[in-house]
């Protein structure tokens, strides 16, 4: 290894010289409270401030995550995004916002896993900690798993972007969503229809959020694995990392055999999800990349079985 050292040439001012040079002053005089108990507590101001607030506190927080999977790999760290949130009424001035990631630590430092039971529990601890009526967070984050390619059977892993959502309410108790978006293959059936040769194709992205039945049992059933599959088994062919040439054949000619619209789509997921017994709500949107336009196709359904 070469350890020869560069010579500086140059005779700079030493660093806190510089940072004076720069425009770094001398503190002045400290007059206010630097104990807590001394410390203006404005957040806790109350009067008559003229409004409520339906959601206040702190988003875009990255922290990392351990979530489960009935796919492989069947335990994964990730990097989830967070939204924490709880209501004010109109006579409290403000949030306690350090107790969000306050206690977001504190789970994280009790091996926290991210599934529903858990964020029901975290909302409920929240709720008594900011002494509030209630608490909402949203984990956003990529979901890793294994998939084969269909004659090779080489693996490698793809990711879907899931979402879960919980609000507690002292009142009216936990509400729950989930969401994950997949990204399939659309073949278009009018290109196919009309073209000597070919057909064009897009990516799309499949996004359904749902609304579960309370005693819903995340236990038995993986709702990521069945919604990834929702997606993808309606998709004129699914997305592979690794794919060999007699892999590529079979995906290129199983997206010919089935050629989709995007509004096929959503309504080929939907029947999906409607047909699912713990799926009480939902909806699926679906947004294809064209490869022969800059713009993108655009599709939704929403269906609520309470209203049947
Ligand atoms: N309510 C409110 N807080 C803010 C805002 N902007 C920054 N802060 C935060 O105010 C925080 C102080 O947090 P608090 O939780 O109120 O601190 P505290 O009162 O010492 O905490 P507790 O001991 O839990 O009562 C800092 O973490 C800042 O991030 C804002 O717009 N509204």
């Amino acid at each position: 290894m070469n350890t020869t050292k560069v010579t500086n040439k140059k005779t700079l001012p030493n660093k806190k010289e510089r940072h004076r040079l720069f425009g770094s002053v001398e503190a002045g005089p400290r007059t206010k409270p630097v104990n807590k108990q001394e410390m203006a507590d404005l957040q806790n101001t109350k009067k008559d401030f003229m409004f409520d607030i339906d959601a206040v506190g702190i988003s875009n927080v990255k922290h990392p995550i351990q979530v489960s999977s009935s796919l492989e790999p069947k335990f994964q760290t990730t990097i989830a995004s967070f939204t924490f949130t709880s209501s004010i009424d109109k006579d409290s001035k403000g949030t306690n916002m350090s107790r969000f990631t306050e206690q977001l630590h504190e789970y994280h430092s009790a091996n926290f896993f991210i599934n529903i039971d858990s964020l029901k529990q975290f909302t409920k601890d929240l709720t008594s900690r900011l002494k509030q009526k209630d608490a909402c967070m949203e984990v956003t984050f990529p979901w890793f798993f294994e998939r084969k390619g269909p004659s090779s059977n080489l693996t490698g892993l793809n990711h879907a972007d899931v979402t879960i959502k919980v609000t507690y309410d002292i009142d009216s108790g936990y509400d729950v969503e989930v969401s994950l978006t997949g990204t399939i293959t659309t073949l278009c059936p009018c290109s196919k229809e009309i073209s000597e040769y070919s057909a064009h194709n897009q990516r799309g992205n499949v996004t359904m959020t749902v609304s579960l039945v309370e005693d819903f049992d995340e236990h038995e059933i993986d709702w990521k694995q069945v919604l990834l599959e929702a997606a993808e088994s309606n998709a004129s062919a699914r997305i592979h990392p690794v794919l060999k040439r007699p892999d590529e054949k079979l995906v290129t000619e199983h997206a010919f055999e089935n050629p989709r619209f995007v509004e096929d789509i959503v309504r080929l997921v939907a029947a999906d999800l409607y047909e699912l017994p713990y799926v009480e709500k939902f909806k699926v949107t679906c947004r294809n990349e064209e490869s022969i336009h800059l713009h993108d196709a655009i599709a939704s359904v929403t269906y609520d079985k309470n209203n049947e």
